[in-house]
């Protein structure tokens, strides 16, 4: 799903694929909805006031609604303590309505985000960020994928179709994003290598991709002249920067010198992120099946 060529490279319309993405979710809902008479229900915890995170937890409340699923919020003052988070978390794990568990990161800095996530019950880990998950992914069993990067897949699928023998290069090595996606090209058969800050000639490495994904919270680093001709470039970087007097936002990928080069590539906004939120919503209607051992829709897991 691509519109119009931009400096050669056809811009890959995230915006768009989320859209049909979550118009499938809907349909799946309504059919569980009539035929069981169950409502998948997704929980999202937000703890403090972080400006961009408010956004994005009001836009999954709106979208998850949308849906047709039944949307819980839980927002939290910075100050609560670690205890009263996990004990939130225990009644939604608890809670038969409750499908997907979500709590937005970042956390504050006094809460320790890992022992948070891995109190999340695996199967309702909508967002894939628990111990298990990460070991079911990495050992290629079937896992609660992460948002991003499993819409990052889906749009490269959907571009590229067969991904087998593709030269992957994944720029940045966090939890979230890089490895979980490594491993899902690892899955379709690329050959992938993960680069980061300190990798040695970054920039020949990039050379050499056949699928570049950078994710590495830099503005801009990933520059035309690092892309090889024609490949598909997935920028997942999103950054606010201050530039002619106005805030902008940008990719880590300098869009203009890539799209001069590049076959297919995302822009940054309206690429990968509407694919997170939309992802997630396929995921909540995953765990709502998986945990009533019915049959999932096709195309929304990994
Ligand atoms: N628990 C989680 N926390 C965070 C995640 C996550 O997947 N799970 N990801 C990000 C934030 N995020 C969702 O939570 C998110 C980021 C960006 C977008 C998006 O649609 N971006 C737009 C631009 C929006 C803007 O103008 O700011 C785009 O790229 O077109 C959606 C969701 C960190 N935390």
């Amino acid at each position: 799903m691509n519109i119009a060529a931009r400096n050669g490279a056809d811009i890959i319309d995230g915006k768009a694929f989320a859209s049909a993405l979550r118009a499938k979710v809907a349909a799946g809902v309504a059919r569980l909805t009539a035929e069981h008479g169950i409502t998948p229900g997704l929980a999202v915890v937000l703890v403090g006031e972080d400006p961009a995170s408010q956004v994005y937890v009001r836009n999954k409340g709106v979208q998850t609604r949308e849906a047709g699923m039944a949307s819980f919020e839980h927002k939290l003052p910075a100050e609560t303590s670690e205890a009263d988070l996990l004990a939130l978390i225990e009644r939604l794990n608890a809670d038969p309505d409750v499908h997907g568990i979500l709590v937005q990161l970042p956390l504050p800095a006094h809460m320790d985000a890992d022992a948070v996530i891995n109190a999340i019950d695996p199967a309702k880990d909508v967002d894939g960020f628990h111990i298990s998950n990460a070991g079911l992914l990495a050992t290629g069993q079937k896992a609660m994928v992460p948002c991003t990067p499993l819409g990052c897949l889906m749009l490269l699928r959907d571009r590229l179709g067969d991904l087998a023998g593709l030269n992957a290069v994944v720029v940045g090595r966090s939890n979230i994003v890089g490895k979980p996606m490594a491993q899902l090209l690892l899955g379709d058969s690329c050959t992938v290598t993960i680069a980061h800050s300190r990798t040695k000639d970054l920039a020949g490495l990039c050379r050499g991709a056949d699928i570049l994904v950078a994710a590495v919270g830099r503005p801009r680093m990933i520059r035309g002249d690092w892309i090889r001709p024609g490949a598909t470039v997935i920028d997942v970087g999103i950054n606010r920067i201050e530039e002619d007097g106005k805030t902008r936002l940008v990719g880590d990928v300098d869009f203009e010198g890539a799209a001069a080069v590049a076959g297919a590539i995302t822009p940054v906004p309206g690429g990968v992120g509407p694919m997170t939120i939309a992802c997630l919503l396929a995921n909540t209607l995953t765990a709502c099946c998986r945990a009533n051992g019915w049959p999932e829709p096709d195309g929304l897991a990994a």
